[in-house]
């Protein structure tokens, strides 16, 4: 078979058809539309109505110059000149559901799914999600194998799709396949080149610092400036703020979002998260106290949030703490993508299951990791967001770039919330980012902004308002700084984060 273009692969499902419109003709307007690829799937027709539609369908891919692959049938494949067969685990005679079982047949090209929930195809096996694509993306290194994401791809999660299903070695998809996004449209050729349009900007940016940030290099100049005019954004525009955080620190943490300028909403209930996805800034979740209603909001807030490319902090406060908190966490990075993951150096460990730091419920022990710089970094690239690890140094990176922060007040750790009031202050940024000029909407990141500059400022916001506040004569310990740090980052300027910032950045 010559080389496919796999980007926009269409799996065709004419039951999905909307009433009154035409097969051929919904056919022939996604070729218009960009469709690279067209696979005939017929399960429930006699050979010769399968070889008619395959023969028609032929001419009209024939006539577009796009190559016709055939489900299960290698006989009407051979019949109408097709340029392939696509096979599974249980046709016959080339097995290709697993991959290395693929590897060795010699298949052009994998379909790895299904990756989400779908209500085209009753599914045998779970989906996978983009972490499992990409597992199964990994075996393929070093082969010219092919690869598609398939299974409830729709233009609201495709960028989701894309920039989640990267193996750890940077094996990213050949492109994506869809039955009802494009044949359940009353408009196919529109459905098609939207997909298009959005495989072909990501296609541009995949390298991991631009899929994260916006620059490959920051200077601590540049970072310094950056945070300063978000801090701006954030008290002009004052963003709205949904929070789902513990109850242990709701009082405190929106009390330090509104210090800081933006607006919190806190709010847990499933049934309004669709309404507040549409006015939020950014997102925050923490899963401080989880119970099986907040982690219900959790996963649909999170859903809404990517489908809006709206930034999404967590927080996994204590994940290793419990199975119930491991299993939920795994669960929700599994739906959803983070732009930040936030969390101390025992919640980090967890989170990768290395037992290199220990912990005592949500606080972390011992001095932390050997090598902070390197885990974040790589922790940044594993899950493809930007990773604050926090502690008596706090390390920002996106996966390039490391910000090594060396601002705080030991009196932050005698209170309980300063790494959930982090997080506030994190989303508070992100949201700034978003809403900033020349955050280009069209980008093909997961959100438009730079997320890197924007968890910076954040933790910069809180730890010199923590020196700030432990300054004050008023403030005699822990009880009077909590009300003291409230206020120094309301008071907080311009002019304070340019003096005292104490801040190193490593790249690469
Ligand atoms: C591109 C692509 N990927 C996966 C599938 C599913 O194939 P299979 O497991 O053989 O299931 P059926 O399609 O035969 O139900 C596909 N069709 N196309
Ligand atoms: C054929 C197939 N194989 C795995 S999922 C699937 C159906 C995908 O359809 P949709 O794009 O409508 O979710």
């Amino acid at each position: 078979m010559t080389e496919l273009d796999c980007s926009l692969y269409l799996v065709t499902g004419r039951a999905l058809l909307p009433p009154d419109k035409d097969y051929f003709e919904s056919l022939e307007q996604s070729l218009q539309g960009g469709v690279t690829v067209v696979q005939i799937r017929e399960k429930d027709v006699d050979t010769a109505e399968f070889y008619d539609i395959a023969l028609r369908s032929k001419q009209l891919c024939d006539k577009y110059k796009v190559p016709l692959i055939v489900n299960d049938r290698v006989d009407i494949a051979l019949a109408v000149q097709a340029s392939g067969v696509h096979v599974g685990q249980t046709d016959m005679p080339v097995p290709i559901a697993q991959i290395e079982q693929a590897i060795q047949d010699g298949a052009d090209y994998v379909g790895i799914g299904a990756v989400w929930a779908t209500t085209t195809k009753n599914l045998s096996k779970p989906i996978v999600g983009v972490r499992g694509v990409g597992e199964m993306l990994q075996k393929l290194d070093g082969t010219s194998i092919k690869s598609v994401a398939i299974g409830g791809i729709k233009s609201s999660n495709l960028l989701r799709t894309l920039h989640g299903s990267v193996s750890s070695t940077n094996h990213a998809l050949d492109g994506i396949a869809v039955v009802s996004e494009i044949m359940a449209s009353p408009h196919p050729r529109e459905a098609a080149a939207g997909l298009y349009e959005l495989i072909s900007a990501f296609r541009h940016s995949n390298s991991i610092s631009n899929a994260l940030s916006v620059r490959s290099r920051y200077s601590a100049e540049f970072v310094i400036d950056g945070v300063v005019d978000l801090m701006n954004i954030v008290r002009e525009r004052s963003p709205l703020i949904h929070q789902i955080t513990n109850n242990v620190v709701i009082a405190q943490s929106a009390n330090a979002t509104i210090a800081l300028g933006a607006s919190p909403i806190m709010a847990t209930t499933a049934q309004e998260m669709e309404d507040l996805s549409k006015i939020s800034g950014s997102l925050l979740i923490n899963i401080g106290t989880l119970v099986t209603s907040a982690y219900e909001g959790m996963m649909l807030a999170g859903t809404f949030a990517n489908a809006h490319r709206t930034p999404i902090v967590f927080d996994p406060v204590g994940v290793g703490a419990s199975e119930f908190r491991r299993s939920s966490v795994k669960n929700l990075l599994n739906t959803w993508q983070a732009s930040v993951i936030k969390g101390n150096a025992a919640e980090l460990a967890a989170l990768v299951g290395s037992n290199e730091v220990e912990s005592k419920g949500v606080d972390s022990l011992g001095s932390g990791f050997k090598d902070p710089v390197s885990f974040v970094r790589d922790l940044a690239r594993k899950e493809r967001c930007v990773v604050v690890l926090t502690g008596k140094t706090d390390y920002v990176s996106d996966g390039a770039s490391v910000a090594v922060l060396s601002n705080g007040h030991g009196l932050l750790g005698n209170i309980t919330g300063s790494g959930c009031m982090a997080g506030s202050c994190i989303a508070s940024f992100c949201a700034a980012a978003v809403a900033q000029e020349g955050a280009d909407p069209k980008e093909p990141k997961l959100v438009p902004g730079d997320v890197f500059l924007a968890a910076i400022g954040g933790i910069l916001a809180l730890t010199i308002s923590a020196e700030m506040a432990a300054m004050r004569d008023d403030v005699k310990g822990p009880g009077t700084f909590l009300p003291a740090l409230i206020d120094e980052l309301s008071l907080l300027s311009a002019q304070c984060i340019r003096d005292r910032s104490r801040l190193q950045i490593v790249s690469r």
